[in-house]
Formats: C-alpha cells, structure tokens, sequence
C-alpha cells in the first residue's frame, strides 16, 4: 500500500470521535428511593435542587424525594401540570434559576419536561421514573406534544437514575405493558435501521443495534413472567428500559428503538390525540412493520397479548381508517429516517394490511 493510502486511512481513522453521554449511576431496586441523598452526594451537584412532578406522581413519589433531601438541600419544587407542554417546559426553566440541579419524579411527560428544563439552562438531571412506560427515562431526547404532532427535542441524559421497583409496581399495569411493548419494538426499529443501511448507506452501529436486539430478546423471552404488580416484573423491564436507552445513547440518536413502527405511533399522535399510551401505538405498529419485513409477527403479537399490551387499533378507541390513514401519514413524520413505511405502500395494502393482522 502507498505512504499517501496509507495516510488517508490514518486520517480517516482518526477523524472519527464519537462523544457518548451514559448515566453515571443507575440505582434499581426495592425502596431504593431512600438512597437518593446518597446518589446526590455521591454526584457532589451542589447544595440547592429543583424537585419536578406531577400532580399524581407529587403524591406517589414527589414529597417523599423532597423529605429525605430536606435538611441537607434548599428544595424548590415545580407542578408540570397537563396544560400546554411547551409553555410548562418554558415556566420550568424560570423555576431552575436558583437551583444546582434538577431531579424529575414521574411518568414520562413529567421527565422531559425536566429534561429539557434541565438542557437548557445547563443543569444536572436525575430521573426517578414512577412508571416503566418507555424507555426516555433514560435517554438524551425528549417527544413533546405539539399541535403539529410529537417534536423531539435535545434534552439532558440524566447523570443518575433513581428506578425503585415498589413505586414502579404499584403504578397501573397499562404503564408497565406500555414499556415493555415499547421494547419489543426494537426488534422492527433495529430491521428498519439495518434496511435503511443495506438501501441507503445510513451508518450503522452493531454495538448499539445488538444491545437493541438483545433487550427486546429478553423481554420477549420471559413475557410470560410479566404480571401486574410484581415488583419482579417492574425490575425485569426497567432494566430493559435502561438497557435500551443505552443502546441510543451509543448510537447518538433513537434509531435503535425508533423505526416505522415510532412513525405509524407518532401520526397517530397527530390523528387520534389522546389515543393509546406510547408504547401501546407502537406495539400496535410493529405488529404491521414485522409482517412487512417477513419476520415473527405472530410471535410479535403473542407477546403483547401475554404482557396485557393492546394488539389492534380497536384496543386503544382508534378505528380502522384511522390506523390506515396513520400507516400512510408515517411517510410524512421525520421523512430522513427511512423505514419499511416508506417503501410504497399504497392506500389499498394499508387497508388490507389491517384487516388481517388487527383481527382479534
Ligand atoms: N423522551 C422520550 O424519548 C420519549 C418521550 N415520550 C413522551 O412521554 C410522555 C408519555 O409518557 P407516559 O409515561 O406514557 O405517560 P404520562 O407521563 O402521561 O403518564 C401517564 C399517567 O400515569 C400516571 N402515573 C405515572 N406514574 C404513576 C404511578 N406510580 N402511580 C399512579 N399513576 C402514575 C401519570 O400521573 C399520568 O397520569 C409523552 O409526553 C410522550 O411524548 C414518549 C416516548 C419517548
Ligand atoms: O420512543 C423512543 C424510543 O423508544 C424515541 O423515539 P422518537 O425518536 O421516535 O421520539
Ligand atoms: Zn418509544
């Protein structure tokens, strides 16, 4: 080989850098929301925190944050209340300015607002999920609701999470469903990603899409042991959920967990607001993208039927028309992530498409 090819390879080689934010600690397990002064110490994020929840999740976990922080910490707390997302996020971030960091204690909508509070004015985040809903609890992105559909936005990586598996179980079971069909969705995400790299030279990374893989490998395997109100249960697919937001952490973005299957969930943000859980439409979705791709999704089915999960639109008040109309919008949702959605599907196969694999 010549000095100049071999040069060029040098540089090509160190050209690349990649830049990885994982959560420092990752505390799982019963009651382990005692251990959150120790996590903060041990983080060293300074003296003063601002305590996000809901107005549920302020009952089931919020307050018994801010009494075990009291004393060592100045609290100031923040109500992400269901009003307009973006103006919460907006008053969040006024909320922030005296405190050192910020902890989120809540479903997923109540951890991006905290997220992106936290992003935007350069604050620590500690995510304390009362609900193993989906995997952005552990991720760098935020899904936003806007009149135009869900926007993703950069939000912090939390540096600790705090999952303690007697608050998860005692969430409602729907919740728990939701993250595990949420997981089981890697399978058609990491197929989409692999065909958008076999068609369209999209980069691909084999680490973050076989940890992708195998999170949804263990989840499906052990669907069976999936039951309401275990904490067993709740440490089975917060790891996972965990295990995946990893997975988008090493690629630098959602695709390991987010394919057409995400696409057909998002317009269905857009054409049925309100309808389903987000792991629920996604579920839904992967049913249809792992028959298009001519995998399991039988097995894909059967799996959500185990869990409790819905497996039709009907399961979750959409109509029929409505989830075609959805497969056909996918397209138009984040058109550079290119999916098995997006591979030509006409109105007719759509239609069909539904009938046979939603039937009950
Ligand atoms: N950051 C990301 O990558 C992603 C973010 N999202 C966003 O997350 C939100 C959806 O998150 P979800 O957790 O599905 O819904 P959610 O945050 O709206 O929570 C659903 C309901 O469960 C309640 N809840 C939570 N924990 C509970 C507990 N332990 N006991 C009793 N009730 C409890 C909440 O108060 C709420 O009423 C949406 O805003 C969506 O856009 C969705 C997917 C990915
Ligand atoms: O939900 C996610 C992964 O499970 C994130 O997906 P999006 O990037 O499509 O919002
Ligand atoms: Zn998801």
């Amino acid at each position: 080989m010549s000095a100049d090819r071999i040069n060029l390879l040098r540089t090509k080689v160190f050209d690349k850098s990649k830049w990885m934010q994982l959560p420092r600690d990752v505390v799982i397990g019963h009651d382990v929301i005692e251990q959150i002064p120790t996590v903060c110490e041990d983080l060293a994020l300074g003296d003063s925190v601002l305590i996000v929840s809901g107005d549920r999740t302020r009952d089931v976990a919020g307050k018994r944050v801010e009494a075990l922080l009291s004393g060592s910490y100045e609290i100031a707390t923040f109500a992400a209340g269901e009003d307009d997302p973006l103006e919460t996020i907006r008053k969040a971030e006024e909320a922030v300015a005296e405190a050192g960091f910020v902890i989120g204690v809540g479903g997923g909508r109540v951890i991006d607002v905290a997220k992106i509070a936290s992003y935007n004015t350069d604050r620590h985040f500690i995510s304390i999920p009362t609900a193993a809903s989906h995997d952005g609890i552990v991720s760098s992105r935020a899904s936003v609701p806007t009149a135009d559909g869900n926007v993703s936005l950069a939000a912090e990586p939390p540096i600790a999470v705090v999952a303690d598996t007697a608050v998860i179980a005692s969430a409602p079971h729907r919740l728990l469903a939701s993250g595990c069909a949420d997981i089981i969705a890697n399978y058609t995400a990491i197929r989409d990603w692999e065909l958008s790299h076999r068609l369209r030279g999209e980069p691909l990374s084999e680490y973050a899409l076989t940890l992708s893989r195998m999170t949804a490998e263990i989840l499906f395997k052990n669907a069976d042991l999936i039951k309401p109100h275990s904490e067993e249960s709740a440490w089975l697919v917060t790891k996972a959920l965990v295990s995946s937001g990893v997975a988008m952490s090493i690629a630098g973005s959602s695709r390991p967990g987010s394919g057409g299957e995400h696409k057909f969930s998002h317009a269905l943000e857009i054409l049925a607001p309100g309808k389903g859980l987000h792991g629920e439409k996604c579920g839904i979705g992967a049913i249809i993208t792992m028959y298009l791709h001519g995998g399991d999704w039988e097995g894909i089915r059967d799996s959500l039927k185990k869990i409790g999960a819905p497996t039709t639109p009907a399961g979750i008040g959409v109509d029929d028309e409505t989830a075609v109309a959805a497969l056909l919008a996918a397209r138009t949702i984040r058109p550079e992530r290119f999916t098995i959605l997006d591979m030509g599907l006409t109105e007719e196969s759509a239609q069909d498409l539904v009938k046979m694999l939603y039937r009950e």
